[in-house]
């Protein structure tokens, strides 16, 4: 049988990783063999673990490029984990494609937008392939409704790619960004 891609996408805070990692918890207690990765430009939580932002964190294998998640797999694998797939080179949509194919389902997590609201391309292309979407929301940090899809900077431009957290962001739903970006 083949895999199946799924992807969590939606605003910082939203819970994208907490949701991944409960799939991996999943897949551990019925001993399935998995993997889980992130992308090194990804250094908040320390080197090796893909980290909540409650501190609930796991084991993962660094990688700078998508195509390093090939050298480290084999057909026997039941599932991989990816967090933070918005930093990672859009060749990963071809290797989701290829281990589906295979037998491996591939759980993919991470922002559909920049603070710019501009679609992160590697996110996008895996949503159009995607068997199964699972678009979260936060809870707004300006009115406090759980209906935040934007992730807002809150400090000067350092560029579209700029690790951080509440230090430089927070959640907020598209009414509060209007009012913003009126004053
Ligand atoms: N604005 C917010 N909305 C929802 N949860 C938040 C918010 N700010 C902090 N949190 C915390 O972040 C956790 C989700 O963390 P995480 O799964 O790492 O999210 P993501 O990967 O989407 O950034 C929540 O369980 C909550 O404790
Ligand atoms: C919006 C936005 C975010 N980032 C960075 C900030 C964080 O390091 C991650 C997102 O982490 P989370 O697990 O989803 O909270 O991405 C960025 O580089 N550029 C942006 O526009
Ligand atoms: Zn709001």
């Amino acid at each position: 049988m083949t895999g199946k891609i799924t992807v969590i996408t939606g605003p910082m805070y939203s819970g994208k990783t907490t949701e991944l990692l409960s799939f991996v918890e999943i897949y551990n207690i019925g001993k399935k063999k998995t993997l889980v990765f992130k992308p090194a430009v990804d250094n908040r939580y320390g080197h090796d673990i893909v980290s909540t932002h409650t501190g609930f964190s796991v084991k993962a294998e660094i990688i700078a490029r998508a195509s390093e998640i090939m050298k480290k797999i084999t057909p026997e694998f039941d599932a991989i984990f990816i967090d933070e797939v918005q930093f990672l080179d859009t060749e990963l949509v071809e290797i989701a494609k290829k281990l589906a194919f295979q037998g491996i389902d591939v759980y993919c997590a991470g922002l559909d937008m920049s603070y710019l609201e501009k679609p992160f391309e590697t996110t996008a292309r895996l949503l159009a392939i995607a068997d199964v979407v699972i678009k979260k929301k936060a809870v707004c940090e300006k009115c406090g409704e759980h209906r935040a899809t934007y992730s807002y900077k809150i400090v000067p431009d350092g560029g579209e790619i700029d690790v951080g957290g509440k230090d430089k962001y927070i959640a907020i739903c598209r009414d509060c960004l209007k009012q913003l970006k009126s004053t």
